[in-house]
């Protein structure tokens, strides 16, 4: 027992000590696919100054007085659309990620999910692993890309809980892994068996990357270098010559000029253009989500066929699957080094 411990009061619970914990983190999703739950996420998502960099008194008004009274309901249908007995398929499949990854870490590691926008929180479960002993906390944004949006402010929220706390637990996080050989050879062995298995013979292959408003370029974060660079290593390590691979962006979202091409008007122009089988895949998420399963294998879809084209594949994520556990454990446990 440790000098600090033996001044707790004697009320205190219990302290383990010594464990290190892994906290896997994901964008977040509502608790329901209704229009007041998915109200509850968007004010917390689009909130958040990291996703939109409009100044709060500008942009407060427009969020309480537009966009939440007419986006959750539109929303909400589209979630139902591909809601699951699990709940919320980011939320299912990043509680399966954490699941399979617990027993590749060993008993001395305490692996937990968690969601930035809903639940459950990082506070919650950042404060859950510090009270069961976790004095080192790897934070592990799954974001392949790094981008201010979603890995920053991933950070943020953990240092903002540890700002409440006289005795911290010290803190890594995992850095972003766009261009590591363990993802690049994880994502052409999954796509490629995927595309191997499909009953048709694609011409073009879309790497669907989620969009940024173009200025966040400017700006300087690399969230579209990062998207480049693992859209050529993945060209290359899928070697298929005869297939066309494009990289485009999607979700576009309000009226700034958005990171382009867009993947829903590349779909359309590849069909206008004569493009008849057309696969698609969404390497820069590691679990399928709305925007896949929604977004693209939906409405994607019928984006494509309505224009023309004939054969259309929505390619799934890495989520759960053995490819894409190994190569988790293998990035986290590089980062673990020293610690177990
Ligand atoms: C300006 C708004 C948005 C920015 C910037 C943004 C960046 C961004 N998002 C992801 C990953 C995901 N986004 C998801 C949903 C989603 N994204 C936005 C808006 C912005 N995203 C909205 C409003 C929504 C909610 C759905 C809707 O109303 O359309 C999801 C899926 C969540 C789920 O529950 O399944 C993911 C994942 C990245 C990676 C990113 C920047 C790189
Ligand atoms: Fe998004
Ligand atoms: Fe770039």
């Amino acid at each position: 027992m440790t000098w600090q411990k033996q001044q707790l009061p004697a009320d205190h619970p219990p302290v383990k000590s010594g464990r290190v914990g892994v906290l896997l983190v994901n964008l977040g999703t509502p608790d329901a696919p209704t229009p007041g739950a998915v109200k509850r996420y968007l004010a917390q998502f689009l909130s958040d100054p990291r996703v939109i960099e409009i100044p709060k008194l500008v942009w407060q008004p427009i969020l309480r007085g537009i966009i939440l009274n007419t986006r959750p309901k539109k929303s909400a249908h589209a979630y139902s659309q591909v809601w699951t007995e699990k709940g919320s398929p980011l939320a299912a499949i990043t509680a399966e990620q954490a699941e399979k990854l617990q027993p590749r870490l060993g008993d001395g590691v305490q692996v937990e999910w968690a969601m930035r926008y809903g639940n459950p929180s990082i506070p919650d479960r950042l404060k859950a692993m510090m009270a069961d002993g976790c004095e080192r906390i790897l934070l592990a944004p799954l974001y392949p890309q790094y981008c201010a949006a979603t890995t920053a402010t991933v950070v943020d929220e953990a240092a903002d809980t540890l700002k409440a706390m006289r005795w911290q637990a010290s803190l890594r996080t995992l850095p972003p892994y766009h261009d590591e050989p363990a993802y690049i050879d994880a994502l052409a062995k999954d796509l490629g068996a995927q595309l191997d298995a499909l009953a048709f013979a694609p011409e073009v292959l879309l790497l669907s990357f989620h969009g940024m408003p173009a200025r966040t370029l400017d700006l300087g974060d690399p969230y579209h270098c990062h998207c480049r660079k693992t859209a050529r290593l993945l060209e290359a390590a899928l070697a298929r010559p005869q297939l066309r691979v494009l990289t485009t962006f999607q979700s576009r979202f309000g009226r700034a000029k958005w990171l382009e091409p867009a993947t829903d008007t590349t779909l359309e122009e590849e069909a206008a253009r004569g493009t008849r089988r057309l696969a698609i895949a969404a390497p820069g998420f590691s679990a399928d989500c709305l925007e896949t399963l929604e977004e693209l294998a939906i409405r994607g879809k019928e984006q494509f066929t309505e224009a023309g084209g004939e054969e259309f594949a929505a390619l799934s994520c890495l989520n759960a699957g053995e490819t894409g556990m190994d190569m988790l454990e293998v990035l986290i446990r590089r980062e673990l080094a020293g610690w177990i």
